[in-house]
């Protein structure tokens, strides 16, 4: 649980604008969807919620009964060369729980990625898929307040795309807030709660996701999403 507020947010690189006052406010809760075409800023946008990236002027504000435990699954995923649970074990260090817990808890979520099997591979060795599977078993193991996800299955095959869907809708259940960065509108449409387009730095539109997916008001909105959406996706998810 983690509401996320940013305020006049902006960040250049190189003199070039990248978000330009970009000011937007997610809910505390479920999952928010942030879509826009290539270079409109939202992995930016990521990396300043998550604090990577500090803006040049403006505020994120994230608010919780605690500060958040995080999570970041990146397009490519960060790890570090050991094996597979290894990576799961470190990312638990910080947790208050005993070695034996980290293994079982890594194992866990290793099973539940379908990798209990790549376990005791070299982390860095994996294919893209299954580096990508590990980091959001990594993400899931931590038991985070704020997971922050930047296309987490563009590499994943269909099986595993629906594997990792089904592991995004139960952080979220279990009360993290999640931030999803995606292309891919079925995706958004089956996970989302609410959509945010973002459009050269700028949120040009924000809400529910049916509203914005089917309706959007904004003519960035509309160039977007159009003809991406056929209806059978709302078919299908509802
Ligand atoms: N570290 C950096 N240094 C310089 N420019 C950067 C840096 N990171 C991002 N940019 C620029 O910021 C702009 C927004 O990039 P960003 O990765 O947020 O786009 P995006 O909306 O996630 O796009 P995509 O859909 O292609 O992933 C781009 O023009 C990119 O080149």
């Amino acid at each position: 649980m983690a509401a996320i507020t940013l305020d006049k947010v902006e960040v250049a690189f190189n003199g070039k604008t990248v978000l330009d006052r970009l000011t937007t406010e997610l809910p505390p809760t479920g999952v928010t969807a942030l879509i826009g075409p290539n270079g409109a800023g939202k992995s930016v946008t990521l990396r300043v919620i998550d604090g990577l990236v500090a803006p040049n002027s403006g505020s994120v504000r994230i608010s919780g009964q605690r500060p958040p435990r995080r999570a970041f699954v990146f397009q490519r995923p960060v790890l570090v060369r050991a094996s597979a649970a290894a990576n799961v074990e470190l990312a638990l260090t910080p947790l208050r729980i005993t070695r034996a817990e980290r293994k079982a808890r890594a194992r866990a979520a290793l099973d539940r990625l379908g990798l209990s099997a790549r376990a005791d591979h070299p982390a860095t060795l994996l294919s893209g898929g299954e580096q990508q599977r590990l980091a959001l078993a990594r993400a899931w193991a931590i038991e985070p307040d704020l997971v922050l996800l930047d296309e987490p299955t563009a590499n994943l095959d269909p099986a595993a795309t629906e594997l990792a869907e089904g592991l995004v809708d139960e952080i979220s259940r279990r009360g993290a807030k999640v931030v999803l960065v995606s292309h891919n509108l079925g995706q958004v449409v089956r996970l989302a709660d609410d959509v945010v387009v973002l459009s050269r730095g700028r949120a040009v539109e924000h809400g529910p996701t049916r509203a914005v997916l089917t309706s959007p008001r904004s003519a960035e909105a509309q160039a977007y999403i159009k003809g991406e959406l056929p209806w059978t996706f709302f078919a299908a998810a509802s």
